[in-house]
């Protein structure tokens, strides 16, 4: 179990996280959503031990995480720490780079490990190909294989994805996950993806300014976002007064775009533009002043009036 408790961090005199603390539990996976300079890869940095906190505690089960003031090299055996940056050796091969961290002494489960990473990043063919001609999703396949070599307890990634392309990302966060859930390791991943962070994680956790505001499981962070903030974090999403809807309610409501349908006993809309997105249409329409989208299994005409209403 990692267990953060009342985290700060400035860089001189700026504060980058403020009083943070959450439990982990292992064997799960975490994402940690914000906006950019949130603090996310701040805080990892923190739980890998190369920033020394103002104040605070980090412990992973029993033994506590410190930074730099404490130690020499930074990182442990049980925790791996893939940056954005990769780090990966140029001039020696993937199959080399993967391997890097395992022993000599017995060269043959080595080459079995390596063949076994090599596999579950589809980085085979490219195992004697040195880093340096590799392109940058290659270089992250890689740099994901390696950090995964010694079987780690738990995994601080950053990004993990940035660089694959979506086609070929479903395939690879797939193939991490479930073998890190099969082998038990924990991930603290961050992504500015919320399809990633929605369908990977088991819990959510979400930065605001450096200060944790969120943490719970995707689906109740998706249905009911307790802010404007992690509603737009979590995907497309209307903020429409409730009286919109004729509702007697002072608050707004979240609603999503496949959460609007049009009905004969909703309010007015008038289209604006109709967007083709392969399984159906993304329509944009003014709700009074307001700009709203919402999905349909067909194109609308400009300037056509229809009726929406809100389907939760
Ligand atoms: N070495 C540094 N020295 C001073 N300020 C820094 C340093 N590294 C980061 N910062 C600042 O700390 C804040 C948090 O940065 P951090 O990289 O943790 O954000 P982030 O949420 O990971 O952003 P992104 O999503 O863009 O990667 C930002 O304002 C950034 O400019």
């Amino acid at each position: 179990m990692l267990q953060v408790n009342q985290l700060s961090f400035s860089y001189n005199n700026s504060q980058i996280l403020s009083d943070v603390s959450f439990q982990l539990k292992a064997g799960n996976s975490y994402a940690l959503i914000g906006a950019s300079g949130s603090g996310k890869s701040t805080l990892l940095k923190l739980v890998y031990g190369l920033l020394d906190a103002d104040s605070g505690s980090i412990f992973w089960n029993e033994k506590q995480i410190l930074g730099p003031a404490y130690h020499l090299v930074p990182g442990m055996d049980y925790m791996k720490y893939l940056a954005q940056d990769f780090d990966l050796m140029p001039f020696v091969s993937v199959a080399e780079n993967v391997g890097r961290f395992l022993s000599n002494f017995y060269l043959k489960e080595k080459k079995n490990r390596v063949d076994e990473l090599l596999e579950l990043v589809d980085m085979t063919e490219f195992a004697n190909v040195k880093a340096k001609f590799l392109s940058g999703g290659q270089m992250q396949r890689t740099a994901l294989a390696r950090v995964l070599a010694l079987e780690p307890e738990f995994l601080l990634l950053d990004e993990p994805f940035s660089h694959i392309d979506p086609f070929q990302k479903r395939e690879l966060a797939t193939q991490l996950f479930q073998y890190c859930k099969q082998k038990g390791i924990t991930i603290l991943f961050t992504s500015h993806t919320p399809e990633e962070a929605l369908m990977y994680a088991d819990e959510i956790l979400v930065l605001q300014n450096g200060i944790l505001i969120e943490k719970d499981i995707p689906q109740n962070i998706y249905e009911n976002p307790k802010n404007e903030y992690i509603a737009r974090l979590t995907g497309d999403v209307n903020i429409i007064p409730a009286n919109y809807f004729d509702l007697n309610i002072n608050e707004v409501l979240y609603v999503r775009p496949h959460e609007l349908q049009i009905s004969n006993d909703g309010s007015e809309v008038k289209i604006k533009h109709s967007y083709f997105t392969g399984k159906n249409y993304l329509i944009y329409a003014v709700l009074n002043d307001l700009e709203i989208c919402f999905v349909h299994k067909t194109a609308l005409q400009p300037n056509e009036r229809v009726y929406v209403s809100v389907l939760k």
